[in-house]
């Protein structure tokens, strides 16, 4: 009988490590970030950085976990980037135009979760990826950008009859309104119906004496507590109404899916690209 010659063993796959640093490291996302990067298997702190100012300037960024991993925050940027491969960057618009400029310089690729960008302020990100590679996302969560495909379908099927009105409701401290992610909703449903958002997007009401314009898209904010983040978009048309309803109740989906995106960029060189490319969406 011939025996048989068992097989060598698997070679064990070989987990390549992505060192990452993180802007904003004392804000809601920053910390979210940083818990999600020490449980990672495949992704290392090595730079923290925070405003000017900030108390938590010189701290650990894992001291609110009541541990030590040896990365102190800084305000110096250079410096909170100097081992990265990867910036991940939830602050505000004026920080990340600053951080990426950085980034751009010493090749370091970013994922961007700052919302609130201007259009001017877009179109300078655009620039700096086409010497880094950019991931810019308004919602980093698996479920709102699945979202943003069946709203697309949605506005496709009800283009006439139906009136459409987005709704977000996020935690006190949110600085920015409409949230990026309904801005996005409303860019996403204004392309699926060959509009532009800038001609039909309402945002407030008030004094306003006019019947409601029916090729328009209305915006609402709500802000309080402690909400994570809620989005709601509203097709009523006559006789029915058709909701499509997210909810995040936890940060923690913002961050893996900011790790997804971390993963991605490993494999690009310069560009800029959004949730649909690190998803495979499109
Ligand atoms: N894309 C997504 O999936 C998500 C996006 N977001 C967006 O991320 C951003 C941050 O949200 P959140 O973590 O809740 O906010 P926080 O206010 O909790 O955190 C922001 C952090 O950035 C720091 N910061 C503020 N201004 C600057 C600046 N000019 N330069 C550098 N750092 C600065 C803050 O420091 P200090 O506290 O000292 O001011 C703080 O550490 C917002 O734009 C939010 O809309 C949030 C969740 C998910
Ligand atoms: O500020 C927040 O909290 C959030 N901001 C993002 C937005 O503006 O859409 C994403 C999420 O809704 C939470």
């Amino acid at each position: 009988m011939p025996m048989t010659v068992p097989s060598p063993p698997a070679a064990t796959p070989t987990t390549t490590t992505c060192r990452v640093a993180v802007a904003g490291a004392s804000g809601r996302m920053g910390r979210m970030l940083i818990e999600a990067i020490e449980a990672s298997a495949d992704c290392v702190l090595v730079g923290a950085l925070d405003i000017a100012g900030s108390p938590a300037i010189g701290a650990d960024a894992t001291a609110f976990l009541g541990r030590t991993c040896g990365v102190g925050i800084t305000a110096d940027i250079a410096a909170g980037l100097k081992n990265a491969q990867v910036l991940i960057d939830f602050t505000r618009p004026e920080g990340s135009m600053a951080h990426l400029a950085v980034c751009s310089r010493l090749g370091v690729k970013a994922v961007i979760g700052t919302t609130g960008f201007s259009a001017a302020q877009k179109a300078e990100l655009a620039a700096l990826a086409e010497r880094t590679a950019i991931v810019l996302a308004p919602n980093m969560s698996v479920g709102v950008n699945v979202t943003l495909g069946l709203l697309q379908m949605a506005a496709r099927a009800l283009a006439t009859g139906y009136d459409i009105e987005i709704v977000e409701a996020h935690h006190r401290h949110k600085v920015d309104a409409p949230s990026g992610t309904a801005l996005k909703m409303g860019e996403v449903i204004a392309q699926a119906l060959g509009r532009d958002l800038k001609d039909c997007a309402v945002y407030a009401r008030e004094g306003v004496r006019a019947e409601r314009d029916p090729s328009s898209i209305g915006f609402s904010s709500i802000r309080g507590g402690d909400l994570v983040g809620e989005h709601m978009v509203l097709f009523a048309g006559i006789g029915e109404r058709i909701e499509i309803t997210h909810k995040s109740s936890s940060r923690s989906t913002y961050a893996q899916g900011s790790l997804r995106a971390v993963r991605f960029l490993a494999g690009q060189g310069t560009g800029m690209f959004d949730m649909f490319d690190v998803l495979g969406l499109h």
